[in-house]
């Protein structure tokens, strides 16, 4: 058996003892996780400073913080998320208990990126250890040092048969496509995607797919430029421009080019200095790879700002291109580097006709003080996330769900998002073998009459409200009241034979244009059928 192999299958078995779901076991690997992050944040930055040049600060600013704040988050709520949730009933459900219960999908594979090593492969992670599944973890063999100290820290701090680390390039991650999962999460180019998902379909594991792309920032002239291009040149040169949802080029009036140039130089001074090669908050490019086809992209285009490179250090100033033309080269991939593109567009209506030319990127960013230009931008576009004046921020809030459409990618995480992703939300209908003659309008013989009560019973709806459902409440306490009145007036055998009646009450709610809950009519029905309980 091959290492992956044997992982696979220990993982398999340990998910199989159980343990990994009663949610107190849960919760104890989560604060183990957390711990590993306080314990091991030295490890932690000293191999990403090796990787990708970031600071430790920057390290705790961009990977660990969010990361912390996910697992308070889940240990805080996993109660809430894993436990039965209600759901609306029709009247034919009336009486049964019906929810939905969250259970665990069985083994996940996490296949990481190298950019942010440890914010897109722990944070899926979390969310599997919250809804109780097995993990196989893969961090990305880019990031050579980080990818060593995960292999090495993870198992001392969480259960390492439930949660291995394997290490490894291409063939390693193949090698494990070929095993059997229960899920597959992947986070990284659309390329690779593709592989991912081809080797999903053959045991018909579902994914998620967190890739990139190109992301676009429409900048209106009705703005604070300064304020939008300080926001804007810090979602672009952070982590050196390998970020998933940087600004990938900007869109602006030609009219405001100049000054969006110079208001992005001043920025870049500010936070970089004047020479941002020796500045500790300035990244570096992962490997000489991406170094060449990074600076390969600046070729037929006219450098407004920086251009440089040193490939000995993989350093790439930070670069503004302008008047750029939609068939240069920077323009044809997503450009994952320090690298920002400015197209010159008549307004908002050709921005948007040329951002929905591209296939739908991870992140659109509009910067107006115009309600109505945000508004048409969101709603005439789409993308995975959308942000009006600002950058990046998105990532961090956990109460938004995370994730690419169409060529960015599909499904979601984060906060619960990530829980739901990585549960099967399984669909329970609890019934008590009583009342069985409601039923007899869906046995054979099959009739006209009683499709109609069928009609009735499965189409109606009542949306009643607070007031309403204690209207309903007093009055069905009437109606039970008359029944057990009747039934005790009334020799049993005589309602049984003559009668065979029983009274249904259905509910309309007559609904007014504005207003809700604005009237409900109970209506009593006598039908040929048994009695039914209203609870
Ligand atoms: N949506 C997100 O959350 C998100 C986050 C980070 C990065 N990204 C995207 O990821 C891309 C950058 O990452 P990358 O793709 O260079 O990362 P990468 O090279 O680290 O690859 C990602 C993972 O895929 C595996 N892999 C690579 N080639 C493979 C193959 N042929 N078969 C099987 N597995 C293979 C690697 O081992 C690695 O673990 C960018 O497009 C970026 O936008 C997206
Ligand atoms: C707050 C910014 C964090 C950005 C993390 C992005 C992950 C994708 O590359």
């Amino acid at each position: 058996m091959s290492r992956e192999q044997q992982a696979v299958a220990r993982a398999r078995k340990a998910f199989e003892t159980g343990r990994s779901r009663p949610l107190e076991y849960r919760i104890i690997q989560l604060k183990n996780l957390q711990r590993l992050f306080i314990e091991r944040e030295k490890d932690i930055s000293d191999a990403i400073k090796k990787d990708l040049n970031k600071s430790e600060v920057g390290t705790q600013l961009f990977e660990t913080l969010g990361l912390e704040g996910e697992i308070n988050l889940a240990i805080r709520k996993l109660k809430e998320w894993a436990a039965p949730r209600p759901v609306e009933k029709n009247l034919l459900t009336l009486s049964d208990t019906v929810y939905i219960q969250p259970e665990p999908l069985g083994l996940v594979l996490i296949i990481g990126a190298w950019n942010y090593p440890w914010a897109v492969t722990i944070q899926p992670l979390i969310g599997a250890i919250a809804a109780g599944n097995a993990a196989v973890v893969k961090p990305s063999e880019v990031c050579v040092h980080t990818a060593k100290v995960m292999e090495d820290l993870l198992p001392l701090y969480i259960d390492k048969e439930l949660y291995p680390v394997v290490t490894g390039g291409v063939a390693e991650t193949q090698e494990l496509l070929r095993q059997r999962f229960d899920y597959i999460f992947y986070t990284g180019n659309g390329t690779v995607g593709k592989v991912i998902m081809e080797a999903a379909a053959k045991h018909l594991t579902p994914v998620t797919l967190e890739l990139g792309g190109k992301s676009p920032c429409y900048i209106d002239k009705n703005c604070d430029i300064s304020i939008a291009c300080r926001r804007i040149t810090w979602g672009k040169y952070t982590n050196c421009g390998q970020t998933c949802i940087a600004p990938d080029y900007i869109l602006c009036d030609p009219s405001i080019q100049d000054r969006v140039i110079e208001e992005v130089k001043k920025s870049i001074k500010d936070f970089y200095t004047e020479n941002p090669k020796t500045c500790p908050d300035y990244g570096r490019i992962i490997n000489q790879r991406h170094f060449k086809r990074i600076m390969a992209l600046v070729g037929d285009s006219t450098v407004a700002a920086g251009g440089d490179g040193d490939e000995s250090d993989c350093f790439i100033a930070p670069t503004v291109l302008r008047d750029v033309k939609p068939d240069a080269k920077v323009m044809q991939e997503e450009i994952f580097g320090p690298i920002l593109p400015i197209l010159p567009v008549s307004g908002l209506d050709e921005a948007i006709k040329f951002i929905n030319k591209g296939e739908k990127p991870l992140a659109l960013y509009v910067f107006s003080a115009d309600e109505k230009v945000i508004s048409r931008m969101r709603d005439e576009t789409s993308s995975g996330g959308f942000l009006a004046n600002d950058c990046l921020v998105h990532f961090s809030v956990s109460s938004l769900p995370f994730g690419g459409v169409g060529n960015s990618g599909m499904g979601c995480y984060h906060g619960k998002f990530s829980f739901d992703q990585l549960s099967h939300l399984r669909g329970c209908l609890i019934k008590k073998l009583k009342m069985e003659g409601v039923n007899n309008m869906r046995y054979p013989p099959h009739t006209p009459k009683k499709l109609g009560w069928a009609r009735f019973f499965f189409l109606t709806t009542f949306d009643l409200g607070w007031a309403g459902r204690m209207l309903l409440l007093a009055l069905m306490a009437v109606v039970a009241a008359f029944v057990l009145q009747v039934r005790e007036t009334q020799d049993s055998d005589r309602l049984r034979s003559r009668v065979k009646n029983s009274y249904l009450i259905s509910v309309d709610q007559t609904q007014q244009p504005g207003c809700r809950n604005s009237s409900v009519v109970i209506k009593i029905k006598v039908l040929h059928m048994h009695f039914i309980y209203l609870h």
